[in-house]
Parts: C-alpha cells; sequence; structure tokens
C-alpha cells in the first residue's frame, strides 16, 4: 500500500491555507484548515527542520514556512529544456543524476534535450531515454527529438517514428545549434503539424557568430572577447515567426536573451502566429557583466545580456509575451569549465536554482504571484509540451499527485558542490536566493522530503 500524505495548512498557489490529502497517486482530498480526517492511527508527524522518514502508512506533514505562515502549494514544476546528457556524457550528469536534480528543484518532468551522443533521432534513442527516467523514477522524461540528423542541419530526422514510439515525442529540436536552413526549418514546421508537434528553435545565426564567445557590447569590447550580436538571434527569430506563420505550424522559441526579441514575438502574437517562447532563470537575472573576470562558469548560449535586455524578458514575462520559465540545464565537468574562457564549454546548470531566481526576481518583485508562477514552470510548459493530460494540472481533487511544496520565506546560499546535479557549474554559487523546495511529489510518491532527495534520508522507502 502507498503512503498517505496529509499536507497541513499548505497554502494552493499561495492562497488561504487548507489541508490537502494524496493518497494512491492522486489528490484524494481538499478541506478546510486542520479538518483532514487521519485515516489511521499509526503516522508520523514532521516538523520543518525535523525529517522522519515516512515509516507509516500515514504521514503528516505540518506544512509551516520558516517565518510561521502556510507552505505555497504548486503543481509539479515541468522543464520544457533540460540537458541530462546521457547517452554520451555520463561524466556530466546522467538520466538519473538529472532527474533527481530536477525532483531537488522542485519538477516532476523534464524534456531532455536531443544533443547527446548519438544524437536522440530515431525511435530507439528516444525510447532508451524514456526507459531511463523511468527506471529512475525520479521525474517523467519526455525525449526532445532532433530536428535534423545528427543534428548536421542537412537532411531530416525521423519525426513521426519518434513521435509515433513508446516515447511519443512531440517536440523536436536541434538545441544546441540552429536549425538554418529555411526549407528545411519550413519542411519541420510542416511534418510536426501531422501529429500537433511543435519546434523549439536554438535561434542563432551561425554566420554572425562565428567564434563568437560572449554578448556584442561594450564589455565585450573592453574585455577583448569575440561578440555575438543580439540581430544573430532576432533574425532567427524574426524568420521563423513568418515561417510558421506561413506554413501554419507551432513554433517555440528557446531561451530567448534580447531586448528586440521580445518585441518581435509581441509583434508576432499580435498577429496570431502559434508561437511560444521561453527564458531562462540565468538571463532573468544576470549581465554580460560577469564575464568581466573571465570565469567560463558566466559561458553560457546565448549569452549573457545588457541589463536592459534583462529588464526587457522581465517585462516580457511578466506581460504574458514570454509564455515560460525553461531551465536549459546544461552540466558539464569540470575540465571543460575549469580552463581559459575561449577553450571552455557554454552551458551553466538550473534545475535546482529555477524556482530560487523566479522568486527572487519576479515573484518577491511584485511582478508575478505564485499562480503565475504556476503558469510559467508548470501549466504552459506542459500545455506546450502536450503532456498537460498528467502535468501542469489544477491542484483540485482526482488529479495526478504531482506537486512542489515551497517555503518561500527560506534564504539559502548556493554551494557549487551541494548540489544534486552531477556537475558544479551554477552561476550562483555563493550567492544567497530566497524560497526553497521542502518537498516534492511523483504521483503521490515523495522524490524530496525536507529538501532532500528521498533516497538520501536513511533507510528511505522507495
Ligand atoms: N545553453 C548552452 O550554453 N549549452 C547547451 C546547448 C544549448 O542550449 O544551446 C549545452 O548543451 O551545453
Ligand atoms: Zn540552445
Ligand atoms: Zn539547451
Amino acid at each position: 500500500m502507498s503512503t498517505t500524505y496529509i499536507l497541513r495548512g499548505v497554502r494552493p498557489l499561495g492562497g488561504d491555507p487548507v489541508d490537502v490529502v494524496l493518497a494512491d497517486g492522486v489528490i484524494s482530498e481538499i478541506t478546510a484548515a486542520g479538518e483532514a480526517t487521519v485515516p489511521d492511527a499509526s503516522h508520523g508527524v514532521t516538523a520543518p527542520g525535523e525529517a522522519t522518514v515516512p515509516d507509516g502508512d500515514v504521514v503528516v506533514l505540518d506544512a509551516r514556512a520558516s517565518d510561521g505562515s502556510g507552505l505555497v502549494l504548486l503543481p509539479g514544476l515541468v522543464d520544457l529544456h533540460t540537458h541530462l546528457r546521457e547517452p554520451g556524457r555520463e561524466d556530466a550528469e546522467t538520466v538519473w543524476s538529472g532527474t533527481r536534480a530536477a525532483a531537488a528543484g522542485g519538477f516532476t518532468a523534464v524534456h531532455a534535450m536531443a544533443n547527446t551522443t548519438p544524437v536522440a533521432d530515431t525511435a530507439g534513442v528516444v525510447e532508451q531515454v524514456r526507459r531511463l527516467g523511468e527506471e529512475a523514477g525520479w521525474a517523467d522524461v519526455h525525449p526532445v527529438g532532433a530536428v535534423t540528423v545528427g543534428l548536421a542541419g542537412e537532411r531530416l530526422a525521423e519525426l513521426g517514428a519518434m513521435a509515433d514510439s513508446a516515447a511519443r515525442v512531440r517536440v523536436f529540436s536541434d538545441d544546441g545549434r540552429c536549425v538554418h536552413d529555411p526549407i528545411l526549418m519550413r519542411r519541420a514546421l510542416e511534418y510536426v503539424k501531422a501529429f500537433d508537434g511543435v519546434v523549439a528553435q536554438h535561434a542563432q545565426e551561425p554566420r554572425l557568430t562565428e567564434g563568437a564567445q560572449m554578448n556584442e557590447g561594450v564589455v565585450s569590447g573592453e574585455i577583448g572577447l569575440t561578440g555575438w550580436p543580439a540581430v544573430a538571434e532576432e533574425a532567427i527569430i524574426a524568420r521563423d515567426v513568418l515561417l510558421a506563420e506561413h506554413v501554419g505550424s507551432r513554433l517555440h522559441v528557446c531561451h530567448l536573451s534580447t531586448a528586440r526579441s521580445v518585441e518581435i514575438i509581441r509583434w508576432a502574437k499580435s498577429r496570431g502566429v502559434n508561437v511560444t517562447a521561453e527564458v531562462t532563470p540565468h538571463h532573468l537575472i544576470l549581465t554580460d557583466e560577469l564575464a568581466r573576470d573571465y570565469d567560463p562558469v558566466f559561458k553560457v548560449n546565448p549569452p549573457l545580456r545588457t541589463a536592459e535586455d534583462v529588464e526587457a524578458v522581465r517585462q516580457g514575462l511578466a506581460d504574458g509575451t514570454i509564455d515560460i520559465v525553461a531551465t536549459d540545464h546544461a552540466p558539464h565537468p569540470v575540465e571543460d569549465k575549469d580552463c581559459e574562457w575561449s577553450a571552455a564549454a557554454f552551458g551553466m546548470t538550473g534545475l535546482e536554482t529555477a524556482l530560487s531566481v523566479v522568486q527572487a526576481t519576479m515573484v518577491d518583485t511584485g511582478r508575478l504571484t505564485w499562480a503565475d508562477v504556476a503558469r510559467v514552470l508548470s501549466t504552459a510548459p506542459a500545455r506546450i509540451g502536450r503532456i498537460d493530460d498528467r502535468q501542469g494540472r489544477p491542484l483540485a481533487a482526482g488529479e495526478p499527485a504531482n506537486l512542489v511544496l515551497v517555503d518561500p520565506a527560506a534564504h539559502r546560499m548556493i554551494d557549487g558542490s551541494a548540489q544534486v546535479t552531477a556537475s558544479a557549474n551554477t552561476p550562483f554559487r555563493g550567492m544567497e536566493l530566497p524560497g526553497r523546495v521542502v518537498a516534492t511529489f511523483l504521483r503521490g510518491r515523495a522524490t524530496v522530503l525536507d529538501g532532500v532527495p528521498v533516497d538520501a534520508l536513511e533507510g528511505a522507502a522507495r
């Protein structure tokens, strides 16, 4: 029999306190605070900071935040853009370690990007990744299929076979590379319509970014690194929204990072183009000023931009122009990051800090409510990935218990080596961020309790 959890005095989407009962994989009951009936005498009670491993059939979680108010209950977070690195780069991350980090960050589903070795461009590879996710059990893994064979940008991959496979792929992307040939991009957009898929574009005009190391601007000029102009991103986004309009298909723009990119998406949406866009946590908070010390932990694709761009993406997320926050969690082994800037790999980890960065930049500044956070980090990405029959569901009785409990009053110092991910390239190390994931539930089973993955709690029953 599975453990029943009673969450006492939690605040759904930050609203008024209620009791929520999780049983048999679903939210079985939501009652007024203090009124949930404990169905069995054998239960343990835990207060925040006093994790006890579930030993009875019923566990009561006293869901007080560190300031005494109720913990915020959100639908389990859904990441549309995660690099899990398996197969091929298990030294950086595996499906197991990456989804465990995802659970620690409050995620119950991730979309695993296709730039693995081999590339996820066949039904065989996407089915393998899906199976590894199922075996790990930390979060649902939805493989992204490559748009072109080997990400080479020359021939379309077997999009239909991946869509029809057991992995039911709906998101296709050459992420890491741009689908820059317009005829291939057009064909991909046309092809995915047959199964309601979406092409997620890494918008980077390759000719404008040859040898580029960081954002092109004042800082790149001063420190002498080859610049990466904003227009290299904007030109591809502009082209792609026109193509998506022309063929009447669904386009998703990955990790949008410039003020004018936001303008283009705003314009496209006003025309009724079927386009969605994501911003990463790091582009919501960090700027290219951080490159001055040549620390490659800040080297990322697209590059960190200017303070004006940061303000524009925050505004775009607040007004709904940008649909979602996606982590672009990009783990790299130490040797690929602990080297000189120009030799270092692009990318930073993000699963365990995403919610805190969104709280710091958007909630604590009054620009988004917790209900908005549920939309941009759960409901909307689940909808774009077409997994909204299982994830990003309303907080209501009968719904699958994919949930995260957050303590917004907590503060924590980010320590690179104390992260759950197998890689240490967090740009937030040494920074204090608000908010802490207290517990994550995947179909009613706790994957995280008291902020710790459940297998790390002594004697944990999985
Ligand atoms: N974001 C990055 O800087 N790197 C990503 C690729 C990508 O998302 O473009 C990676 O796979 O490492
Ligand atoms: Zn990318
Ligand atoms: Zn990526």
